[in-house]
């Protein structure tokens, strides 16, 4: 990449299963900017409080311990990595048990102050931009960003695309257990999933993955190029 191309920063938002991994990977790929999947660094705290015996349903015991895990976040779109105290828990961190539990370790307060300092340092030192994922990145982690974007789908394309991801699953209670996730996450006192004032909303329902990153490419184009 170019060093005359101005550094970027892309938060992408929205509730589970709109596209924001798939779609930020992509941009990102596409444009030389790093990424970053704030949700695995959520879910690896969660699974490190699952792992040590933490009772995650007692949010003084989840912020007691908040401060011990070390985690550390590749931010290579081609490649992206996530460890806990040096372990890989890429794999562990997507089980059932993480998914059900993630929602209830993300609210406590102790735990996105932490997470959110560490999201804000990797997208300071990204040499030439990111594009971070999540759900408060707009409105809290960087709220400064160049450009926000705010993914939504209907329930039913998002838990007809998930269910496709799992052979045999049941459509209607992976619909019932990510419309229950969003309610938790859109209803925690802090930081809660929300689209930023200045977001630029895209209904991906009718979309096919390709039209949402050429969407996302070209609303990252517009903006530099009216910077410059
Ligand atoms: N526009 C689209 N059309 C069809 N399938 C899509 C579209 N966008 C994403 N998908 C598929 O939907 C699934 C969920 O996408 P993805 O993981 O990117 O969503 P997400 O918003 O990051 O979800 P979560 O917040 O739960 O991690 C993936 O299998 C992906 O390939
Ligand atoms: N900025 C964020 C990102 C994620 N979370 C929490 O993590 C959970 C898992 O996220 P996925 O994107 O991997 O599905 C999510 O349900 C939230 O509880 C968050 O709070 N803030």
């Amino acid at each position: 990449m170019s060093d005359t191309v101005e550094s970027v920063i892309v938060a992408i938002d929205g509730p589970s299963g709109t596209g924001k991994s798939s779609t930020s990977k992509a941009v990102a790929a596409k444009l030389g900017l790093s990424y970053l999947d704030t949700g695995a660094q959520y879910r690896a705290i969660t699974w490190w409080m699952i792992d040590n015996g933490v009772d995650v349903g007692d949010p003084a015991a989840v912020a007691d311990a908040a401060g011990k895990p070390v985690i550390v976040s590749g931010t290579d779109p081609s490649h992206p990595t996530i460890t806990v105290d040096g372990v890989d828990v890429s794999g562990p961190i997507r089980t059932q048990e993480v998914t059900s539990k993630v929602s209830a370790v993300s609210a406590v307060p102790e735990i996105r102050a932490r997470i959110t300092d560490l999201q804000r340092s990797i997208a300071a030192t990204a040499p030439h931009g990111i594009v971070v994922e999540g759900r408060d990145i707009g409105t809290t982690v960087l709220p400064d960003a160049d450009l926000k974007i705010f993914l939504t789908a209907s329930p039913e394309a998002r838990a007809a695309r998930r269910a496709g991801e799992i052979k045999g699953a049941d459509v209607a209670a992976t619909r019932e257990a990510l419309v229950r996730r969003d309610a938790a996450d859109s209803s925690r006192k802090t930081s809660p999933l929300a689209k930023a004032d200045d977001a630029v909303e895209v209904d991906t329902t009718d979309l096919t993955l390709q039209q949402v990153i050429e969407c996302v490419v070209t609303f990252v184009e517009e903006k530099r190029a009216a910077t410059r």
